[in-house]
């Protein structure tokens, strides 16, 4: 079995969102697929309705394949302080065409402001490993978990795209999606996520660094979070950047002409073009703009987010003892 859903872009490429499609007959919701979690959650009918603003909800009592998992429960804040939790449901989950009977939906009754917000997210379905799902007390499994053994090959890939809409694909390699060759590196997955070494990287067409670091795969993140030292050799190449802590990192004048960003895998080099790291504008007559690269400090590793991933066809891949990561240029 394989198949493949569309991955489209919200404003800035803050997110992508994917129809999902869940329960007997078919409710869609929109959900942000998500490498850095585990928990596929939803906006439901169990929530106050003051806490929804247009998002599609997840309504149980109108599937007929909806099964309560009693006393289960769960509840999960992300790096970026928002958190959502409630309790679970067992119902049929169909992504792309690749379809599960009994998918953990974790229906939420409560999330923070953030979601509310945001009126075009319907909630995440994870795809970190399922060693992180936050169900208690019986911990479920990831959509990916479910499906791998029916799949044509125990891999998912993403080909996100730059202010345009993208796929994931299940169970498949598409070769027509990538130019060259894929290059694999080991994950260690021992904290849950798709964690890899990054080999080095380069400024524009400054020498390549082969200083090693440590990151994650995480297309629930906008932006590239980098070593500090890294981050701040970028932006020295940028007449007017600077760190400016009200906006929580650095900024640049909107008119900057940035350089691209290399990163290497293994022997490979991939380049984020300049144009990627123009994040968005943090003022209404858009004279100063957010950077796409920003520090990981405090964080532990770097987390390699969607400015970084948009530039690559990235397969996931647990189809070995040892989990993997492909990229590819495209
Ligand atoms: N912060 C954060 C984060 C992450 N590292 N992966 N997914 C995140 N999300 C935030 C809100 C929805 C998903």
């Amino acid at each position: 079995d394989s198949g493949s859903a569309r991955a489209s872009p919200e404003q800035y490429d803050i997110q992508y969102l994917t129809p999902v499609e869940i329960g007997t007959p078919p409710q869609t919701l929109n959900l942000d697929v998500d490498s850095g979690s585990s928990d596929l959650w939803v906006f439901s009918t169990e929530m106050p309705a003051s806490s929804v603003k247009g998002q599609a909800q997840y309504d149980p009592s109108k599937s007929s394949t909806a099964k309560r998992v009693q006393d289960a429960t769960w509840n999960i804040t992300y790096g970026d302080n928002s958190y959502s939790e409630g309790i679970v449901y067992k119902d049929v989950v169909n992504v792309g065409g690749v379809s599960f009977d009994a998918q953990a939906v974790e229906a939420a009754t409560a999330v923070s402001q953030t979601f509310t917000t945001d009126a075009n997210d319907d909630g995440l379905l994870g795809l970190a490993f399922s060693t992180i799902n936050t169900v208690q007390p019986s911990q479920e499994k990831t959509f990916f978990d479910n499906v791998a053994s029916e799949l044509d090959a125990a891999l998912w890939t993403a080909d996100l795209k730059y202010h345009k809409s993208g796929c994931y694909d299940f169970g498949v390699i598409d070769d027509s999606k990538y130019t060259g060759q894929i290059t694999y590196t080991d994950v260690d997955s021992s904290d849950g996520f798709w964690m890899f070494d990054v080999s080095g990287y380069g400024i524009g067409n400054n020498t390549f660094q082969s200083t090693s670091f440590q990151g994650i795969a995480d297309t629930g993140t906008t932006l590239a979070m980098l070593p500090a030292q890294v981050v701040k050799a970028y932006y020295k190449q940028v007449r007017g950047a600077k760190l400016d802590n009200s906006q929580g990192g650095y900024v640049f004048p909107c008119q900057a002409n940035l350089p691209s960003f290399v990163y290497g895998v293994g022997n490979a080099r991939y380049e984020i073009p300049g144009q990627y790291i123009n994040y968005a504008p943090v003022d209404n007559d858009g004279t100063t703009c957010f950077g796409g690269i920003q520090s990981d400090a405090g964080i532990g590793f770097a987390i390699l987010g969607d400015i970084l991933l948009k530039s690559a066809f990235v397969v996931f891949d647990a189809s070995e003892n040892v989990p993997r990561l492909g990229f590819a240029k495209k």
